[in-house]
C-alpha cells in the first residue's frame, strides 16, 4: 500500500498545542475540572497528547465503540466499554481522532446526554466534510476532504496506529 504524508509529525504537536490552549481558554471561566472521555482506539494518541496540554484538572474517561471495516463504516456502531462514573453535573469534552460521517458522534452524545452532563463538547484531531454530518466540533486539529487518512491513531484494518504522522492511502 502507498502511504502519503499529509500532515506532518512536527504539525500535529504544534496544532495540539494550539488546541490544548484553546480547550482551556474556553472552560477555566466555567470550570476547574473536565472530563475527557478518549474513543477508543482511534484516539488513544490524539489523548494522549492533548490532555497534557489542558492546565486544569482532567480526569480520565475511556469509552470504545466501532464501526468501520476497511474503509467503509457498516453504519451498526458496536459498544464494547462504557463510561464507569457518573457524568452528572460535569463538564465533559469527548476527545476523537476523527469525524468522519458523525455517526458514532451521535450515538455517543445521545447516550451521554441521558446522563445530563453540564456540558458536553468535542474535540477531534481531523474533521472531515466539516459541513455535512450535522455535528458541532467546538475544537477541530485539522479540516480534511474526503481522503482515506491513517497513522496517529487511524487504523486501516487495525494496522498503522503508530505511525507518527496522518497519512493517506493513494
Ligand atoms: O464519523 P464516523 O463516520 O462515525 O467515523 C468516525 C469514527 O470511526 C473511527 O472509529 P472505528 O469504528 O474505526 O473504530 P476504532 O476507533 O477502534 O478504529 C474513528 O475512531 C471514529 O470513532
Ligand atoms: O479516514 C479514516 N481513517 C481511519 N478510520 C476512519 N474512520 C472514519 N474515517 C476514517
Amino acid at each position: 500500500m502507498n502511504i502519503k504524508e499529509l500532515i506532518s509529525e512536527e504539525q500535529i504537536e504544534e496544532r495540539v498545542k494550539e488546541m490544548g490552549k484553546e480547550i482551556t481558554d474556553y472552560y477555566k471561566e466555567k470550570t476547574d475540572e473536565l472530563v475527557a472521555v478518549c474513543v477508543l482506539k482511534g484516539s488513544i494518541n490524539f489523548y494522549s497528547d492533548l490532555v497534557k496540554r489542558i492546565d486544569m484538572n482532567v480526569l480520565y474517561n475511556f469509552i470504545q465503540v466501532s464501526s468501520y471495516s476497511g474503509k467503509n463504516t457498516t453504519g451498526r456502531i458496536k459498544v464494547k466499554s462504557w463510561v464507569e462514573e457518573s457524568l452528572e453535573g460535569k463538564h465533559v469534552l469527548i476527545v476523537e481522532d476523527v469525524v468522519d460521517t458523525g455517526n458514532t458522534l451521535k450515538y455517543i452524545i445521545k447516550y451521554l446526554e441521558r446522563q445530563k452532563p453540564a456540558s458536553i463538547e468535542i474535540a477531534s484531531a481531523v474533521v472531515k466534510n466539516v459541513y455535512q454530518h450535522g455535528v458541532n466540533v467546538k475544537f477541530p486539529g485539522f479540516d480534511l476532504g474526503d481522503y482515506f487518512i491513517l497513522g496517529y491513531g487511524l487504523d486501516y484494518d487495525q494496522k498503522y496506529r503508530n505511525l507518527p504522522y496522518i497519512g493517506y492511502v493513494e
